[in-house]
């Protein structure tokens, strides 16, 4: 690029944010695009980029009329899910990082980035998306703007969260900070070459800058590694303001759930990727009378209210949820949603009708699909027809469940939170903590087998403190220590219940020991029901779980026995479970806070250890 063509990109900076135009002027000097393109989030500025990327194929269009306004993309094979290996947190000081983090010193990473970046966007558009977190008519607007060369990141980011004019004059009149996000699929195009349809880098770096508040990510196109709202900023920045700035933000659902007498109640839950928080918070009561309704599925920004209460904001404006699993038979709020259309699919299966299908989308499986990779499938092909981690993008207003108090600027009472995993065996379908401090030692220690949510094995247990582990931007164990003075800052009798739950615990016919989806919702009336003294309950060295007949099973083809099979606390397998704890715990050293420490010394006591 010519220096002439350098400062029209320049001059034709349409922001009056003189931090953003310099900002965008630098990285168009370094990544020397074709153009730079402001993107304005308008209805017809989507119709114009999406039919670009129809005619580049990047994107195909559904034309089965289930799925209006909708798309399909399929990414590189090798560029299928989040990379955590090479997801870095460059704090000035390594032990800022902690062992729970990549790290490299930031001056050392910026410049090895910077030779990266050198030349990165030729041959592209280099888009400007201006984007806030959570309400614009938040006390505090979370601002960013993400530089990307991916128009599929544009639609996707447009889906995602708030972007465009109206976001980027707020950031003007405020004069406002915003956390620079830099992506790029790392794929130059020299002159005349002929573009992919899913360019990516093998390299791949997905890098945080802490103390600057920013983010620079390279080499994939691929959801938590590129749209940089969600996991990069909404969690692992934000974590660091958070800390900083005495609030929470958390990988956590939240349910608004009311009772038969009209009362209600807001459940936060934090599972790990892949273990069912978009299920819960679309979740369909099977039990009378009962009401849920969506605040949020996959993030939960918590600060402590004028009464010392916790509040919960859903930062997202979309679901970017697993597809495979999502049924009509089991999670009909979410096909509801998807099905009215303006929606963009990843690696999912095509349809002869010009449709998408997915593992458990329909009972029925279709004779003949065209599978994630482009090959002919059919039921007898012996392998999957859509990608483990193929996803659904979708607008959450199109939820129909979806809770006016979404809109809430300040959000919602938070009266109990949920820590899950996805375990076969060991822990109980469902324990109430002992107390806030015994609740804050459950969600450190929580334990998942991992998923296809992240490039790496499947169904090894793994520790993941609160479903936090690959998204906390700073030391594991000060991560913990903010948790734990969350109620010195709090009303105590304002703080949230906290149960531990496992939907995935297998019976000694190895499947599930609990129907799960829709019938969750008879597990979260018990917890509700503990929360106002009504349910029984029996102590257990590991806390409260329920008796066989507290849990309503009406309708349900099972006996109070099988609810004691499925909440059994087995000497054995806790035995194994405490010394994979305290391994886990010495990882921390003198960063574990006291309190769980001495948490765990109780629990070592109550099991007689
Ligand atoms: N057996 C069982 N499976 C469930 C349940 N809830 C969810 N699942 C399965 O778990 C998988 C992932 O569920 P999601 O709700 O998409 O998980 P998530 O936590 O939102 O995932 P991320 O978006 O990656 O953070 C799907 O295949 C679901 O079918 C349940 O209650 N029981
Ligand atoms: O970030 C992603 O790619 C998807 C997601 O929600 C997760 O993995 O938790
Ligand atoms: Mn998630």
């Amino acid at each position: 690029m010519s220096e002439s063509s350098d400062q029209k990109v320049i001059d034709a900076a349409p922001t009056t944010h003189a931090k953003l135009a310099a900002w965008v002027q630098e990285i168009a000097e370094l990544t020397k695009p074709d153009r730079v393109y402001w993107v304005d989030g308008t209805q017809e500025e989507n119709d114009r980029l999406t039919a670009e990327l129809v005619e580049t194929g990047t994107l195909k269009r559904l034309t089965d009329p289930s799925f209006p306004n909708s798309f399909a993309a399929f990414s590189d094979p090798k560029d299928v899910a989040r990379v955590e290996e090479r997801t870095f947190i460059c704090s000035e000081d390594e032990k800022d990082a902690g062992f729970t983090n990549n790290w490299e010193n930031p001056v050392k990473m910026k410049s090895m980035l910077t030779g990266l970046f050198d030349g990165a966007m030729r041959g592209r558009t280099m888009y400007v998306i201006p984007f806030v977190m959570g309400p614009l008519d938040a006390e505090q607007p979370q601002y960013g703007v993400e530089i990307t060369d991916s128009a599929y990141v544009v639609a996707s980011m447009r889906i995602m969260a708030l972007i465009g004019d109206k976001v980027l004059r707020q950031i003007e009149a405020e004069d406002a900070f915003f956390v620079p996000a830099l992506h790029s699929v790392g794929a130059p195009l020299a002159p005349g070459q002929q573009d992919v349809a899913w360019p990516c880098n093998e390299d791949k770096w997905i890098v945080h800058f802490p103390e600057e508040r920013s983010i620079w990510s390279y080499g994939s196109g691929y959801g938590g590694n590129a749209l940089l709202g969600k996991k990069c900023y909404a969690l692992r920045i934000a974590s660091v303001m958070a800390r900083d700035e005495g609030w929470l933000a958390e990988h956590m659902l939240i349910l608004k759930l009311t009772n038969p007498e009209g009362k209600s109640y807001n459940i936060a839950g934090a599972f790990p990727s892949a273990c069912g928080k978009t299920n819960l918070a679309l979740l369909d009561p099977t039990i009378e009378g009962w009401k849920a309704e969506t605040l949020g599925d996959d993030i939960n920004w918590m600060r402590i209210g004028k009464d010392g209460e916790l509040r919960g904001v859903n930062p997202e404006y979309g679901l970017f949820g697993v597809a495979p699993g999502t049924g009509w038979s089991n999670n009909p709020n979410a096909m509801n949603a998807i099905t009215k259309g303006n929606s963009i699919f990843t690696n999912v299966a095509l349809t002869d009708e010009g449709g998408v299908w997915w593992e458990g989308m329909t009972d029925e499986v279709p004779a003949h699909l065209t599978d994630w990779l482009g090959n002919d499938w059919t039921p007898e092909s012996g392998r999957v027809a859509a990608h483990p981690n193929s996803r659904f993008c979708t607008p959450i207003d199109q939820v129909d469940m979806l809770s006016q108090e979404y809109y809430s600027p300040d959000g919602v009472e938070i009266h109990a939170i949920l820590f899950g995993g996805r375990r076969k065996t060991t822990i109980p379908l469902v324990t109430q903590a002992r107390s806030w401090a015994h609740g804050i030692f459950m969600g450190s220690t929580l334990s998942s087998e991992t998923t296809a949510a992240a490039a790496g094995a499947v169904g090894v247990v793994r520790r993941d403190p609160m479903a936090m582990l690959p998204f906390i931007g700073y030391n594991a164990g000060d991560y913990l220590k903010h948790w734990d003075s969350i109620e010195s800052k709090a009303n105590p009798a304002r703080l949230p219940k906290i149960f531990l739950v496992n939907w995935f615990r297998r019976d000694a016919d190895g499947g599930f020991a609990w129907p799960g989806f829709g019938d969750n919702s008879r597990v979260l009336k018990w917890a509700i029901d503990r929360i106002e003294g009504k349910a029984e309950a029996v102590e257990t060295p590991i806390g409260f779980v329920p008796t066989g007949d507290s849990i309503d099973l009406t309708g349900l083809d099972m006996t109070p026995a099988d609810v004691e099979a499925a909440v059994v606390v087995d000497k054995d397998e806790w035995a194994t479970e405490l010394a994979s704890i305290q391994e886990w715990y010495a990882k921390f050293g003198e960063a574990l806070p006291a309190s769980l420490r001495a948490e765990l010394e109780g629990l070592k006591e109550r099991l007689g250890a």
